[in-house]
């Protein structure tokens, strides 16, 4: 269920990529936004004075290769990077670390064992499973494995992937960071994620009085609404959209 859109007041919008503005894919570079989406993505900064940022675990240059031609703010892998609304980068406290070694042990470790991915950004590598959901569990030991005895990275287990990431900021300090700096501050946040590396998000956004937001079946979470899809979430961002319209027309 969704919050009624003439309740939500002047807001501040952050969202998710995976799962959440793109349908997953078997593949991360299969991933492709709808041209709808980004039509819905500038309509909807629009109407929020521009205040809409995408919270990623992508790296910022292939988020704004997906959103292409919009550039729009992006924290990218995690909460590692930070493009603010200026256009100004706001680098981790941290140096991200270089992944080479950890990047060739995983690949060594998964071998030719076909449909597992490594793909390897910036500060982090991701070891995906999606074909092969049986190999969960061996995923789980080669990426804990990769990581042992090591206090600069940290594991992030997601969809069908365990993530291996520069230890630093998560995307709950990220949006906190928007929250601070215009065009955001001031405004209710409202962030919707689907995936287990959101919660931090939600809960920094439930603290903040905003609308947390979980796309898709889950158990537990922390978001406060739910949607059952990308269909019934984006129909709701154009009715929000639509409404902030009026209002400044009106
Ligand atoms: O925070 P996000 O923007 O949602 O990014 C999270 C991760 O998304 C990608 O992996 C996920 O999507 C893939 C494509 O649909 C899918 O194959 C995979 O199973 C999902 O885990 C991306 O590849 C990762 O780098 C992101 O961190």
């Amino acid at each position: 269920m969704l919050p009624e859109v003439a309740e939500i007041g002047p807001f501040a919008m952050f969202l998710d990529l995976d799962g959440t503005l793109a349908e997953l894919a078997e593949r991360p570079e299969a991933v492709v936004v709808a041209p709808e989406t980004i039509e819905l993505l500038d309509s909807l900064r629009g109407s929020c004075g521009h205040a809409l940022a995408i919270i990623s675990g992508r790296d910022i240059a292939v988020v704004d290769r997906l959103l292409h031609p919009l550039v729009l703010p992006v924290a990218g892998v995690h909460g590692l990077q930070r493009r603010d609304a200026a256009g100004a980068m706001h680098s981790a406290a941290v140096e991200p670390v270089d992944m080479t070694p950890i990047v060739a042990a995983l690949r060594a470790a998964v071998g030719a064992e076909p449909g597992l991915l490594v793909e390897p950004k910036t500060g982090a590598v991701a070891l995906h499973y999606r074909q092969r959901p049986e190999c969960q569990n061996l995923c789980r030991d080669i990426a804990e494995h990769a990581v042992r005895g090591r206090s600069d990275v940290e594991l992030l287990p997601g969809k069908m992937v365990f993530e291996i990431r520069t230890e630093g900021a998560d995307k709950g300090d990220v949006i906190e960071a928007y929250l601070k700096e215009a065009p955001f501050s001031g405004r209710r946040p409202v962030f919707a994620g689907d995936d287990a590396t959101d919660e931090v998000g939600f809960a920094l956004v439930n603290a903040r009085g905003g609308v947390s937001i979980k796309v898709g079946a889950c158990a537990t979470t922390l978001a406060r609404y739910r949607a059952a899809n990308l269909r019934e979430l984006h129909g709701w961002l154009g009715e929000l959209a639509r409404a902030g319209r009026e209002e400044r027309i009106g």
